[in-house]
């Protein structure tokens, strides 16, 4: 096993930047830059040297004994003055020990998985939590990376495992007489499996958004005031406003945080029947992105939008009324603006309520296929112990593919506490 070592901070000048070391020859990356090995989890203050005695930075050392750190291997930090040149002279030092090489994007965290400091959910919500830009999203990735989803799957793993013990246990006294009828016991304990994997499955679309963020699309006739809207709520001038109408012809997207939402804004043509070959492009690809996103935000003047319906939860709203009166938004004196995105807020708080601890696809998928298993299972359940071998099979398939959720695919190891669980003495 290497040692390797990156850079853990942002690159380029800060306040203070970190150089980490993980692997069995980590220690020696201290001896060699700091003369010693300070005691591991306190933070040592040391002069770093170059073989010949240079002074490279004095840094804060921070040692890490093995299965007490981040990897479970032995790491070390030096955390350096934030300067490009003190860093490549550190990293310069590291390269040329023996034993030791820069990492690859995410090893260290591939080391934590490989060493079960973290399951892959975890990882992935690791992963999510440093991307996360917004309040929602860092608090699911948070709820994710505390290990709640492996905990789901544990809890209906143990109900499985002991709904096949149930069936294994009649199973085996096939031929004498059946003690007890098994089959309201496995019936309970499949349903409430199932049931819980179907709640959790119900919330993905809502954890999804929360992750990648919401779509609104603000559509209208020509020159209702979209772009200056969008502009306004960027703070920039991010799509070009002009008294023509017919101007927006691309969409222009712009990514914001609504009270802790990630939500991207889209500028979209304004809507019309149109000769020009060009405008007609952009009419067709508003129609279509407005169409798929999450919700609209129709402004409306005199004019009549034509060609797109709305939706249930899609909100109009009345444009330029500093020059008409009435209620709804100016985007140029700003009147309103706070009121629709309360609207808005509210509108997509609410949906992304139901969010749960299935973020990703390939949870959903994983979790589809278990949940099917476990239809299979019921169904077959109904047909009476003539047919309990194939339960048990469906319910075994239904705990690998659960198990899958977390990474884990060792079949032996389910297997194995199937049957030290519920040991017959045969
Ligand atoms: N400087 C620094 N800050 C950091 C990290 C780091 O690696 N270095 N982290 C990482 O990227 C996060 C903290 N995560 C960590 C997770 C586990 C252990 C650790 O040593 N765990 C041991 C001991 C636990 C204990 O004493 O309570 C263990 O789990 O056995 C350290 C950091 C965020 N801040
Ligand atoms: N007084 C006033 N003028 C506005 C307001 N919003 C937009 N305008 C003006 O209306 C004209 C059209 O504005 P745009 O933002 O380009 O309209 P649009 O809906 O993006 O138009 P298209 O891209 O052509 O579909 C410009 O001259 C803006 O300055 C507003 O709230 N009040
Ligand atoms: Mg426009």
């Amino acid at each position: 096993m290497d040692t390797i070592f990156a850079q853990a901070s942002a690159p380029g000048k800060a306040g203070v930047a970190v150089i980490r070391v993980s692997g069995p020859l980590a220690f020696q990356a201290v001896e060699h830059l700091a003369g010693d090995i300070p005691k591991p989890r306190y933070a040592a203050l040391r002069k770093l040297k170059t073989p010949g005695g240079e002074v490279i930075d004095e840094a804060l050392v921070l040692c890490f004994a093995e299965n007490a750190s981040f990897t479970g291997e032995r790491v070390v930090e030096f955390q350096l003055h934030g300067s490009i040149a003190v860093v490549a002279s550190v990293m310069g030092e590291l390269t040329v020990l023996k034993g030791f090489r820069p990492a690859e994007p995410g090893e260290f965290t591939r080391r934590a998985l490989e060493n079960g400091r973290l399951d892959l959910a975890q990882v992935e919500a690791l992963a999510d939590l440093i991307d996360a830009e917004t309040e929602a999203q860092r608090e699911q990735a948070m709820r994710l990376f505390s290990g709640a989803l492996g905990q789901a799957v544990a809890v209906w793993r143990d109900k499985l495992i002991h709904a096949l013990s149930l069936l294994e246990a009649t199973l085996d006294f096939a031929d004498e007489e059946v003690p007890v009828d098994v089959t309201p016991d496995v019936l309970g304990l499949v349903t409430t499996v199932k049931e819980d994997v179907e709640r959790e499955l119900r919330g993905y679309s809502a954890a999804e958004r929360i992750r990648s963020g919401f779509e609104v699309a603000i559509v209208g006739a020509p020159n209702v005031g979209k772009s200056t809207l969008l502009n306004r709520l960027a703070g920039r001038q991010a799509a070009i406003v002009s008294a023509v109408a017919g101007t927006t012809r691309d969409v222009i997207e712009v990514r914001m945080d609504i009270k802790g939402l990630a939500v991207t804004f889209l500028d979209t043509a304004g809507l019309r029947e149109t000769d020009d070959e060009i405008e007609a492009i952009g009419v067709d690809l508003a129609r279509r992105r407005a169409a798929n996103a999450d919700l609209r935000v129709f402004l409306v003047d005199d004019s009549v939008a034509t060609g797109i319906v709305a939706q249930p939860d899609d909100i109009v709203v009345r444009s330029k009324i500093d020059l008409r009166g009435g209620e709804g938004i100016s985007a140029v004196t700003g009147e309103g603006i706070d009121a629709l995105l309360s609207r808005l807020h509210g509108i997509l708080v609410r949906r992304s309520a139901n969010a749960g601890l299935v973020t990703r696809e390939r949870h959903r998928a994983a979790m589809i296929d278990g949940q099917q298993r476990l239809g299979n299972a019921l169904a077959l359940l109904a047909r009476g112990p003539d047919v309990y071998d194939q339960v048990a099979e469906e319910l075994r398939l239904a705990v690998r593919r659960l198990a899958h959720v977390m990474g884990k695919v060792d079949v032996e190891d389910i297997l194995d506490s199937v049957f030290n669980r519920f040991c017959l003495g045969k």
